[in-house]
């Protein structure tokens, strides 16, 4: 034996975005279930070869899905919710049911919540658990896409989530009794994973990667005999098995974890190389293997494969070749799929990088290199690493003084508004003038067809700028005009000009590289193309100013600027590696309060900084949070501190599962936020009364994430729910997040509610 190679997942989009395209031609009634698990089928078989023909050992299967494979898992291991079981759907359709919610005929079920993906730009469907749900070996789908792979002639090691992190993701039912915790469910559900290793045995399978990825997260600290007594039944149950935690530092439960009987234990070397030497001390008695993660699942800068053959040989040394195996740190899910689809990246700068399938081939040849194996071709592909690695980092010792300089002389008074906040209050009274319970919106507006195709007809060359910005113009004109009809009081431009909210910012931005082709998944059929962070950020020219004035231009009724804040467009772009995050997010920071300057000039008075992210980029270790926070609250604070006490700043995040961080949002000190409340409880509304929040909020009245239109009644409700722990003249009224997503048949419905239902609290209270 030797050291083997291995991937732990692979991107599931196509390299054309063919699941996109198919499933979303399947929604809208354009094709059939049959092309739908074609497309499937073609873009697995592809994968797989792919990496087959590059040499991988261990080469996954089962990862695959159509919208989430935690939601995959929810219907394989039998718990479907009896509200989308009962419809008698085909698998298939109850599969989309459960993940974007359904209204056909006389079905109108909600999508089931989504939930980020440990601090990844990943949404996860929250498995809904309770004692009455009764698990079974429902689809036979991992078992399935193995025999697949076979016919293909491809032998594949199979991917689960393993049964302890599914339960800990998930989440009480509504149906669940109080106190009611998911990980009691185990002892029922560990019997339907043994009967899926016992099937994939039988049906040949030599090995199994079961992901643990709570592994790496404080909560696993108590679950060590969950661990061992799970462990127990599946170690020996079927095929050979992986343990694979990753995204971060098994720390502590490693003294738990080394007892598994398990053939190996994989970990995350990107983001946690100094585990590497506790893993090897934990095992060296045992029989255990070692899977090394070295080649990032969560970045795109090419691998130093001789950094991480020294890894590989420190682990060879002590446990012997085969007992080591080289991988990636997670799955590459989170990396677009292929270098070679980009057509316009510079190639100086195109060499610095590696997408899934650049990574498939370092992982293989750093598992020949391990077993001095190497083809004159190999030792060609180490050289040639060797020199590009040494490119960068001689790049790397170049930057921009002055932006250094400028982010080293940030001071104290830069970070804080000129006064505080009841005095900004009175100026903005004066110089806004909203009404009781002003009335808002998120940003965006409806991104139709019709917009995206004369972005992309621009892109091509097929109509020059005049006509774009020509498009562009129509496009504002009109999204004001409906809300001036609708009756908003503090109006949007509906950022019809922005492909994403990131993106945007990061085609503008020096220092920042784009993709055309690099799409990554966020949830579902909805993708994004991360910028990446290849040198000091900073703005040549403005960036959002045109289009706001324009907006400012055609209303009497004020309008709000709108900007990415820089936590958010750090945390959804890919970070250079040779700086650390602090700096990255605070240079980002000053461009983005040159802009806040820059749009108050032109004459809007209210300046919107989104930081969505800012909660998911969070340290997985609560330990690491401190730090975090403060960067984060000082970028924050620092983009926005730079306008006079009548400019009204507004943040949004609508992720705001932040009890914890209550007083981090707090030290933000944007004069108003709005936040998604709509689907959560009142329990957070609690913390800012609790907290004796002074700003302005809008908690959302309306869930924006599907079609269904809230009736008038409903939001009402949420006002008064809102008015017992909010004051009055507190409470601003919007929706939970932008409207890009949304048809303009359900968003001017919304709208009309909304705006009605705040007409009614004036009156009420
Ligand atoms: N970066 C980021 N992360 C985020 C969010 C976000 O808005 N941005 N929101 C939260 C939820 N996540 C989301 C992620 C993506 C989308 C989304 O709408 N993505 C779009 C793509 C957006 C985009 O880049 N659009 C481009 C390209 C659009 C396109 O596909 N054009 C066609 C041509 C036109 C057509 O036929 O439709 C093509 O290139 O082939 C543009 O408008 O220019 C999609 O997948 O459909 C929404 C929410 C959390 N994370
Ligand atoms: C994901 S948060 C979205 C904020 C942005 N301004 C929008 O309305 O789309
Ligand atoms: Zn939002």
């Amino acid at each position: 034996m030797s050291v083997q190679s291995s991937v732990l997942g692979f991107p599931r989009i196509g390299a054309n975005r063919e699941i996109k395209k198919a499933v979303e031609a399947y929604w809208g009634g354009n094709s059939d279930a049959e092309a739908v698990l074609k497309a499937g089928k073609d873009v697995r078989v592809k994968n797989w070869q792919y990496m087959n023909k590059a040499g991988i050992n261990h080469v996954p299967s089962g990862d695959f899905t159509f919208y989430d494979h935690v939601l995959d898992h929810i219907q394989f291991l039998g718990a479907t919710p009896e509200r989308y079981a009962r419809h008698n759907l085909s698998d298939l359709d109850t599969f989309f049911a459960m993940g974007r919610g359904r209204q056909v005929g006389a079905v109108d079920e909600a999508a089931m919540e989504m939930k980020k993906w440990f601090d990844s730009n990943y949404h996860y469907i929250v498995p809904e658990l309770s004692e009455n749900t009764k698990f079974q070996y429902r689809t036979k789908k991992i078992v399935n896409e193995y025999k697949e792979a076979k016919e293909a002639g491809v032998e594949t090691r199979p991917v689960l989530l393993g049964p302890i992190s599914f339960l800990v993701l998930g989440k009480a039912a509504r149906d669940a009794s109080a106190g009611f915790e998911p990980i009691s469910l185990l002892d029922k559900l560990v019997p339907v994973y043994e009967e899926i290793l016992k099937d994939l045995k039988a049906a040949g399978a030599q090995s199994v990667q079961i992901d643990e990825p709570i592994l790496v997260l404080d909560k696993a600290a108590p679950l060590g005999e969950q661990f061992k007594s799970t462990y127990a039944k599946l170690g020996p149950a079927g095929p050979a098995v992986t343990i694979a935690s990753y995204y971060g530092r098994l720390d502590a439960n490693l003294e738990y974890v080394k007892e598994l009987p398990v053939a190996a234990i994989h970990v995350d070397l990107d983001r946690e190389p100094s585990q590497l030497d506790a893993l090897i001390a934990a095992v060296k008695d045992k029989k255990t293997a070692v899977s090394l993660g070295v080649v990032s699942g969560r970045n795109i800068w090419k691998t130093d494969l001789a950094a991480a053959q020294v890894f590989v040989k420190k682990a060879v040394d002590a446990l012997g070749a085969d007992r080591v195996i080289v991988a990636s740190s997670s799955t590459l899910l989170h990396t677009p799929v292929d270098l070679n689809n980009e057509k316009k990246l510079k190639p100086e700068v195109k060499d610095w990088f590696s997408f899934a399938r650049q990574k498939v081939h370092e992982i293989a040849l750093l598992g020949r290199a391990s077993n001095a194996q190497v083809s004159s071709e190999d030792s060609q592909a180490l050289e040639e690493n060797k020199a590009s690695i040494k490119r960068r980092r001689d790049f790397e010792t170049q930057s921009n003084d002055a932006v250094r300089q400028r982010v080293a002389n940030i001071t104290p008074e830069m970070l804080k508004r000129k006064n505080p906040f009841p005095v900004r209050r009175e100026a903005q009274r004066v110089k806004i003038n909203l009404p009781k319970f002003p009335t808002t919106s998120i940003g965006s507006f409806p991104q139709t067809k019709e917009i995206r195709i004369a972005r992309q007809q621009f892109t091509k060359g097929d109509i020059n700028q005049q006509q774009y910005d020509d498009f562009i113009a129509k496009e504002i004109q009109e999204v004001v005009r409906i809300q001036e009809e609708i009756g908003l009081d503090l109006l949007v431009h509906g950022e019809p000009e922005r492909n994403d909210m990131v993106q945007y910012f990061g085609e503008q931005l020096e220092g920042v590289a784009f993709t055309s082709m690099g799409w990554v998944q966020s949830y579902g059929s909805r993708y994004v193309r991360p910028p990446i962070i290849v040198s000091d950020v900073s703005r040549p020219a403005p960036m959002t100013v045109r289009w706001s004035k324009y907006s400012q231009e055609v209303s009497s009724k004020p309008m709000k600027g709108m900007l990415t804040g820089p936590v958010t467009i750090l945390a959804w772009s890919f970070p250079r590696a040779d700086v650390s995050k602090e700096i990255q997010s605070k240079q980002i920071a000053l461009a983005l309060r040159d802009e806040v300057v820059d749009l108050e000039k032109a004459g809007i008075k209210a300046i919107q900084v989104d930081e969505p992210a800012i909660r998911e980029g969070m340290p997985l270790r609560q330990g690491d949070w401190a730090p975090y926070l403060q960067w984060a609250v000082d970028s924050f604070r620092l983009s926005t501190s730079g306008v006079e006490d009548g400019t009204q700043t507004h943040s949004h995040f609508c992720y705001s599962d932040f009890n914890d961080i209550f007083s981090s949002i707090k030290a933000l000190d944007a004069d108003v936020i709005s936040i998604e409340a709509s689907k959560s409880d009142m329990k957070l509304l609690k913390a800012f009364q609790d907290n004796d929040y002074s700003n302005e909020i809008g908690p959302g009245v309306w869930d924006i994430h599907s079609p269904r239109v809230p009736p008038l009644e409903e939001m009402k409700q949420r006002i008064t729910d809102m008015l017992k722990l909010i004051p009055a003249d507190k409470l601003i009224i919007n929706p939970d997040c932008g409207l890009k997503t949304r048809h303009w048949e359900e968003t001017k419905a919304s709208l009309l509610n909304l705006v009605a239902a705040a007409k009614w609290a004036r009156e009420n209270y």
